[in-house]
């Protein structure tokens, strides 16, 4: 069954793992996906705080005829002021520091003249500022909920959850992809390749991906064009995921789908409606473990699996579905699609006033691992979309680049 990328989807979509639980400590939390949400168990900052450095005080002490007050006694960060104020008293106060309950008014140390315990206001001094006080609460309450379940840790949730108090977070547990990759072609880097053979590459970028989607990866190596080898290099492995790369089409060599039919495969599509990527398959094995076969040329599997592979990843990591897209201005000419979406190697820019631009590379062959490497984004071309010229709008899928 040929499937449209939107169709695929949503099959691939179906067969995400159910999120399972896991407890990590907070330093180790990057990356990881809430399976509880984070919530404030107190307010923040739980107290009234000076934002500046100065005096804290009564704003009807500024507004009388004293243009003076007197320094009672001090509150800086990690130790509050207990007393009270009598009438034109203020207390030495710092950035962060408790504001006295009776306090109302910070005035900034620049704005008084000091003497031994008196200060003298100067006429800026006696204009109360509202924002040199945060109120308490002001980041966040306590009962917020601060982070949601299947939110991605990135290192700005990890200082919110630090800053609510959480030593160990909820998350769920990363799926395990494993990759082999098939072909009497290859060679891994290192070993010396025949004439007629090439370097194994293409696993090095879904080995990273998967790590950098959310997912744990494990490399089963290479295996020749052998569906009895392919078939025993899978049997036993645990995991949620088999990734196969290459072996994929109909040729004579082509036994990923005999070996995996030996493991009882279900599919849920043989073919998908994309250029490139044409010959990617997705379904279920006897023991449940799912089953993703690219193609073996390095751009379509990459295009394929930053369509599936990544899909699949993150749904079952409970994450929401978002769309990738984004719209760009296109530099240059594209020709029409064909009756397969594409999906086009290209580079984005900006013009001189903001405006995201791309442009397609002119060798959109999917054997090429080096325009990939220059590659920021992919331009999503509809099946049949007519050609393009510079400064029409395009659909635009950013990649995942450091
Ligand atoms: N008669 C037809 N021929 C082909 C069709 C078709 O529909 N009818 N589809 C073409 C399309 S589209 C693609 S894409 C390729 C993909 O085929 P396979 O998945 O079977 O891939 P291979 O033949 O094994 O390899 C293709 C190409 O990629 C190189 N390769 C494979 N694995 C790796 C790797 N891990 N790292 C680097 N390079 C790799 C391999 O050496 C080949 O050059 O089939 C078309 N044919
Ligand atoms: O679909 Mo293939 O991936 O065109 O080269």
């Amino acid at each position: 069954m040929a499937v449209t990328v939107d169709e695929a989807l949503t099959l691939v979509r179906a067969r995400a793992l159910k999120a399972r639980k896991q407890k990590v400590p907070l330093g180790k939390a990057m990356g990881r996906v809430l399976a509880r949400p984070v919530l404030a168990s107190r307010d923040q900052p739980p107290f009234n705080a000076s934002a500046m450095d100065g005096y804290a005080t009564r704003k009807d002490f500024l507004s009388g005829d004293q243009a003076t007050l007197t320094v009672i006694g001090e509150s800086s960060a990690g130790r509050a002021f207990e007393g009270r104020l009598g009438a034109d008293e203020a207390v030495r106060i710092f950035t962060g520091a408790p504001v006295p309950a009776d306090c109302d008014a910070i005035v900034i140390q620049e704005n008084v003249v000091r003497g031994e315990q008196i200060i003298e206001l100067t006429p800026d001094g006696r204009v109360p500022m509202p924002t040199h006080i945060r109120k308490a609460g002001q980041d966040f309450k306590a009962g917020d909920t601060l982070l949601e379940r299947g939110v991605r840790l990135d290192p700005w949730r990890l200082s919110l959850a630090a800053a609510a108090g959480c030593d160990t977070l909820s998350v769920v547990r990363r799926p395990h992809v494993v990759v082999l990759c098939t072909g009497d072609e290859l060679v891994l880097p290192g070993y010396n390749p025949k004439a007629d053979q090439i370097y194994e590459s293409a696993s090095y970028a879904l080995m990273a991906l998967i790590r950098q989607w959310g997912g744990k990866a494990s490399y089963l190596g290479l295996q020749g064009d052998d569906a009895k080898g392919i078939h025993k290099a899978l049997k036993g492995v645990k995991a949620d995921l088999i990734v196969t790369v290459g072996g994929a089409s109909v040729g004579d060599y082509d036994l990923v789908k005999p070996a995996l039919a030996k493991l009882g495969l279900t599919l849920d599509f043989d073919s998908v409606k994309v250029r490139p990527g044409k010959p990617t398959s997705f379904g279920a094995l006897e023991d449940g473990r799912r089953a993703l076969s690219l193609p073996g040329n390095p751009a379509s599997a990459f295009v394929t699996a930053q369509l599936f592979l990544k899909v699949w990843i993150e749904a079952s990591l409970g994450m929401e579905a978002t769309s990738p897209f984004v719209t760009a201005l296109v530099q240059g000419v594209l020709g029409p699609a064909g009756p397969r979406e594409a999906y086009l190697r290209a580079k984005l820019s900006s013009s001189s006033y903001g405006q995201l631009q791309v442009t397609a590379f002119d060798d959109q062959d999917s054997s090429l691992v080096s325009v990939f490497a220059r590659a920021d984004a992919l331009i999503r071309l509809p099946a049949g979309a007519a050609a393009q010229k510079t400064g029409a709008r395009v659909i635009v899928l950013p990649l995942d680049r450091l």
